[in-house]
């Protein structure tokens, strides 16, 4: 497999898992928001504050083809927002590309985040009830193109360790 690709909301485990399968399977992985911020030599939360997210939107459509469209075996981890954004969801089936949905409950997600969102830019300003209320409505309208992913597994309760195996399973 060429591509393997992590989607998911935001706090599901995208990037720490697609460092673990990473390491545990010797291909190399590349986080797109990691990418964005390298190329364009800003933090995420600089390029939402300084240009807005649509610019943002289309730095992450550009740098996400860049990566489908390098040759090399990796692993990517998208951003929470990537397949909701320019058509993107169609790029996650494809030779070669095997696209895993990381799928969280509500309460799995908020508890993840609540302590982690000075870097996110959609939830950083958000108070732990707004935040609840923000990820409830926000999941559901995401959902439709984070099921547009070949593989689904579920992530609530498991390890970082279990939710690597599930996927080493799934793509035995
Ligand atoms: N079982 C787990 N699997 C993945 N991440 C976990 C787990 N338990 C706690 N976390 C934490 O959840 C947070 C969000 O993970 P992250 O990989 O940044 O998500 P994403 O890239 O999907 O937004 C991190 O601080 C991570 O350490
Ligand atoms: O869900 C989103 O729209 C976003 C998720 C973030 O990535 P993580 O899902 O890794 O937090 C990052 O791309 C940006 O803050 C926007
Ligand atoms: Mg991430």
């Amino acid at each position: 497999m060429k591509k393997i690709i992590l989607l998911g909301y935001m706090g599901c485990g995208k990037s720490t898992i697609a460092q673990k399968l990473s390491g545990m399977i010797s291909v190399p992985y590349v986080d797109l928001d990691e990418y964005i911020e390298k190329k364009e030599k800003m933090s995420i939360k600089q390029i939402f504050e300084n240009h807005g997210e649509i610019h943002f939107r289309k730095l992450e459509h550009t740098y996400f083809l860049e990566l489908l469209n390098n040759p090399d075996e990796n692993i990517i981890g998208l951003g929470g927002g990537t397949p909701c954004y320019a058509n993107n969801h169609e790029l996650l089936i494809g030779d070669g590309v095997a696209s895993i949905y990381l799928k969280a409950s509500i309460d799995t997600l908020f508890n993840r985040l609540v302590s982690n969102k000075s870097k996110r830019p959609l939830i950083a300003d958000k108070s732990e009830e707004e935040m609840k209320e923000f990820i409830a409505k926000h999941l559901f309208d995401r959902s439709f193109y984070y099921n547009h992913a070949q593989y689904k597994v579920n992530v609530d309760d498991k390890s970082i360790e279990e939710t690597v195996n599930d996927i080493l399973n799934l793509l035995a």
